[in-house]
């Protein structure tokens, strides 16, 4: 304990938190538009909108990189299947649309 006021850095460590949730918002918003892309070229082929085959390449190749950045790669992995259990939904719903 020290006696310290803590919000100055408090409040700029916060504010840098905004700046790279606001940054993982929009690397989303890209990567949800080139999938919406994916899922109709895929409606259109009669391509089935998962490829597991993909997701374990995925899978590998960004554990590989969580560990080399220290960030936990159970993480990384649950966070990427987040991301793609939802882009599959998306890939669904494309595929019903007559
Ligand atoms: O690469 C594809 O085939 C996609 O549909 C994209 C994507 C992804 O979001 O990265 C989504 C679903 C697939 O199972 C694999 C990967």
């Amino acid at each position: 304990m020290t006696d310290q006021d803590p919000w100055p850095e408090l409040r700029r460590l916060r504010q840098s938190i905004d700046n790279m949730d606001s940054a993982l918002v929009h690397l989303l918003a890209e990567r949800f538009k080139i999938t919406q892309r994916v899922g109709e070229l895929k409606a259109q082929y009669g391509l089935p909108p998962a490829d597991p085959g993909r997701e374990t390449q995925q899978i590998a190749r960004l554990r590989a990189l969580a560990e080399d950045a220290h960030l936990d790669p159970e993480f990384a992995e649950k966070f990427l299947g987040f991301i793609v259990a939802e882009v599959v939904r998306h890939h669904e719903a494309i595929a019903r649309e007559p």
